[in-house]
């Protein structure tokens, strides 16, 4: 009976002793606001989850409205333990990404991931990352993604004829998960080196791996560790943990380390961006041998001590980025623009008049394409409704002064770019959709970090003309020789998942009709 009484004070007060710690830490927490020594206005904190808190019970997009209408443009938040500034002030937007981007060189996202995605541009930092981005960016020129089009201009005539084989069974289907199919082949045919020929229901295997690159796993513990503390993620990463399961690694790596190895020995040649990293290095080495014969001539001729070519790990590191970047955002801008079809008609009428108008039935070349203005001005109109990011984000190297407020080196800086492009104080009648706001006149008179949704300044979107491009292409073949309608499961409005990138919760169900002639 003593015993009893014993252990069972001792259980009591040890639940007495976790309870008023507990209490202790969320009054430490609250009190241990950075934002009330800078003088930043905003919310208050909330221990451990930060602002996560309210992202899980409201959507991201509306969280970033009310915080923004509630505490003004600049607003001190905590994302998880880490303390960060929403700005929406468009000058200090544009000091930070463009005009001091020296001072914002590097990113939070992706800190301390590791595994596969260790040596892409969205893990590097300073001199790595410029090192890196400019081996990759040639990849992305007019040149080089004319060359790709071949590859793309393929997978875009399967994506049409999917399209077609719906409007002859007279199906109504979800165009979500076709523009999925769409983006992961012309992706992984033009950027990786591999061909997933998803849309002809062809190599299941490599698919199911491949997408638990891109799925958001809610039972992945070390996702939660990444979002609640960065510099507990940065320490797993360093220790080999990484976000992405060991077998899909293994699976994927095997895949593409043999096409690099094909390439090397000159048995392959593809126009994707691996022959282009391995003849880059080609073309490097060839250089040098040149330099080392005139060197005694011009001394001055060094080549300095940055890194020019990529090894095998690293261009399936960048390879693999490609993939998880382009993948979502491309089906996404697909999947909203076609939605935008069905319930505007009209606006899809005369995106088809302008496709026949300088198409007619010729083959769609990558000149033509580019020649589509009113196309472009309503792609440009479904990014700004739908813009797959909802936020950008930056890391002061140094202290900063933003604007009225002093930065100390390392804080995050965010920019909600869903907010921006919703608000009312730039863009009249927010939520409707109006291609013409993208008009060469209507353009002009706008502050240039009204439109953000491939970022801006030297850490934008590297794939941005990539993911025109394709979203173009696919467009341009399927509006040519099918109308797209709305259906009885057509969600107007669509819900949003609540996810960082912005995706229709239950996908787009359409009707597809051939177009007679
Ligand atoms: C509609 C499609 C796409 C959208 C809306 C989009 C948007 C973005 C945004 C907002 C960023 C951050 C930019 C910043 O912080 O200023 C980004 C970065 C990036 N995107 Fe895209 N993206 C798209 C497609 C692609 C594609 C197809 C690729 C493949 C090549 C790609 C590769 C990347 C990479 C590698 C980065 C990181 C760049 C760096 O850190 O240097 N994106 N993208």
């Amino acid at each position: 009976m003593a015993y009893f009484l014993i252990t069972d004070s001792i259980t009591t007060a040890l639940l007495i002793l976790l309870v008023v710690t507990f209490i202790y830490y969320l009054y430490r927490a609250r009190k241990n606001n950075i934002f009330h020594r800078l003088r930043v206005p905003g919310p208050e904190r909330i221990p451990v989850l930060g602002e996560m808190f309210h992202v899980i019970r409201k959507h991201m997009t509306t969280h970033d409205t009310d915080l923004v209408r509630q505490y003004g443009k600049v607003v001190g938040i905590y994302e998880g333990t880490a303390p960060a500034l929403l700005v929406t002030d468009l000058d200090l937007v544009r000091n930070v990404l463009i005009k001091d981007s020296h001072v914002f060189i590097n990113r939070r996202s992706m800190e301390g991931i590791g595994g596969p995605l260790e040596h892409a541009l969205i893990a590097l930092k300073d001199e790595e990352w410029k090192n890196a981005r400019s081996i990759v960016s040639p990849t992305f020129s007019s040149a080089k993604l004319k060359a790709m089009y071949t590859l793309m201009n393929e997978v875009g005539d399967t994506y049409r004829d999917r399209l077609l084989e719906y409007a002859d069974k007279q199906e109504i289907f979800n165009i979500n998960e076709l523009n999925g199919q769409y983006a992961l082949d012309s992706i992984s045919s033009c950027l990786f080196g591999i061909e997933t020929n998803s849309l002809k229901n062809e190599n299941a295997t490599l698919i199911k791996h491949l997408k638990k690159f891109f799925t958001v796993d809610f039972k992945n513990i070390f996702l939660y560790i990444f979002l609640i503390s960065p510099r507990l993620a940065r320490y797993l990463g360093g220790k080999g943990y990484s976000i992405f399961p060991s077998d899909a690694i293994n699976y994927v790596s095997n895949i593409v380390n043999h096409v690099i190895s094909q390439r090397r020995q000159h048995l392959e040649r593809r126009n994707d961006f691996i022959q282009m990293m391995i003849d880059h290095e080609e073309a490097v080495k060839d250089e040098e041998g040149m330099t080392e014969q005139t060197e005694t001539k011009d001394p001055r001729q060094q080549w300095g001590t940055l890194k020019k070519t990529l090894n095998d790990k690293e261009i399936f590191s960048q390879g693999l980025l490609f993939l998880t970047a382009g993948f979502e955002t491309t089906s996404a801008l697909l999947s909203f623009f076609f939605y935008f079809m069905t319930i505007e008609p009209v606006v899809q009428e005369k995106v088809y008049e302008e496709i026949k108008q300088e198409l007619g039935n010729d083959e769609i070349t990558y000149e033509k394409l580019n020649r589509l203005q009113y196309l472009e001005m309503a792609i440009n109109e479904t990014l700004r409704m739908y813009p797959p990011f909802i936020r950008l984000n930056r890391v002061a190297s140094y202290d900063y002064q933003l604007g009225d407020y002093h930065v100390p080196k390392g804080s995050s800086i965010n920019v909600p770019v869903y907010q921006i492009h919703h608000d009312p104080e730039y863009w009249s009648e927010p939520e409707k959709f109006i291609p013409e706001r993208f008009s060469p006149a209507e353009k002009v008179k706008r502050h240039p970090m009204t439109f953000l949704p491939f970022g801006d300044g030297p850490r934008n979107c590297i794939g941005m003309r990539f993911a025109l491009l394709e979203a173009k292409l696919a467009i341009a073949k399927s509006l040519r020789d099918v109308e797209l309608q709305k259906c009885e499961k057509t969600e107007v409005p669509l819900q949003l998942g609540k996810v960082n990138t912005l995706k229709a919760k239950n996908g787009v169900w359409v009707r597809a009709v051939r177009r007679s002639e």
